[in-house]
């Protein structure tokens, strides 16, 4: 009888990481990376340079979001679906987000807040702000290496500017059971790179291309780096964009932080679909995106 392994994401160390480009240490971590992209779309990143205070104020930050009244809520509209709030829905009762567009400049957030709060929330804007920009360096960092990694590093500059970044905060209930219940339906994302980051709560699982789903086991420190569908298209399908989903069970609340680099072009019809709109569809009950079989 063998003991059957379990399946993990890779788990890449950024911590080291002192310098850009040709050192070895650049190199070995850009060569993990591609290898995890290439096969999983998707890794686990270690990576220090948030503040401990700016992890803890982050999470307060998203709990004060989310303890505002509905109506106050609702009022975090977007002409972009899926980038304003998200909840309510019979299909994912667990489930709800906002979305903050250009989250890494703080009059952005600012704005937001503004029509949150009656007098505003600098501390909020400030959190939300900071931590966008901070975890904006992992993105570029990652980036980076892929395009280093695919041989087209001349196109870096335009790649970065064609793109901006979009904050998605999610809460989802705890089901008040031990039973397992579906949190967000399996999809894969649309955009570029996402970065997750979360409480303690589990709950994310990512499907191997062999149809395996991974359990992801949360800790200090730790990121979720994933390929989106735009950046599978652009790399003509080298690096997976793989299905994820989120499982619940228990009485805790699961928060969780996503930055969403996403092509710019502000008034295509591709960019107001480009984020969400695989699980848009599934949250609408109207048909389910390329749906996988619950393992
Ligand atoms: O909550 C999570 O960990 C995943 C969220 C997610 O997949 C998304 O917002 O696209
Ligand atoms: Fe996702």
């Amino acid at each position: 009888m063998g003991s059957e392994t379990i399946p993990m994401l890779p788990i890449i160390d950024f911590t080291n990481l002192k310098s850009e480009g040709n050192t070895s240490e650049w190199e070995a971590v850009k060569s993990q990376v591609h290898n995890a992209l290439v096969e999983y779309g998707c890794f686990e990143a270690k990576f220090d340079k948030i503040p401990l205070d700016l992890c803890k104020d982050i999470f307060a930050s998203l709990e004060e979001l989310f303890d505002l009244p509905l109506k106050t809520k609702v009022l975090n509209v977007s002409n972009k679906p899926y980038h304003g709030y998200v909840g309510q829905y019979p299909m994912v009762p667990l489930y709800e987000s906002m979305g903050i567009d250009d989250a890494n400049v703080y009059d952005k957030v600012e704005n937001m807040a503004n029509i949150l709060w009656h007098d505003g929330n600098p501390n909020f804007s400030k959190t939300i702000q900071s931590y966008s920009e901070q975890v904006s360096e992992l993105d570029q960092i990652i980036r980076k290496m892929i395009l280093e990694s695919l041989g087209v590093e001349k196109y870096l500059e335009e790649h970065m500017n064609s793109s901006n970044y979009l904050l998605r905060v999610m809460k989802y209930k705890g089901p008040q059971t031990s039973e397992t219940k579906l949190g967000l339906n399996s999809h894969t994302d649309k955009n570029i790179v996402t970065i997750l980051n979360q409480n303690q709560v589990e709950g994310l699982e990512v499907l191997t291309k062999d149809g395996k789903w991974i359990s992801y086991k949360p800790s200090p420190n730790s990121f979720v780096a994933m390929i989106g569908d735009s950046l599978h298209a652009w790399s003509n399908g080298r690096l997976h964009s793989p299905f994820h989903r989120v499982m619940m069970s228990g009485n805790e609340a699961r928060y969780c932080i996503g930055l969403f680099s996403i092509p710019k072009e502000e008034d295509s019809d591709a960019s107001k679909l480009s984020t969400h709109q695989s699980y848009a569809t599934n949250l609408k009950g109207a048909s389910f995106f390329k749906q996988k079989e619950d393992a």
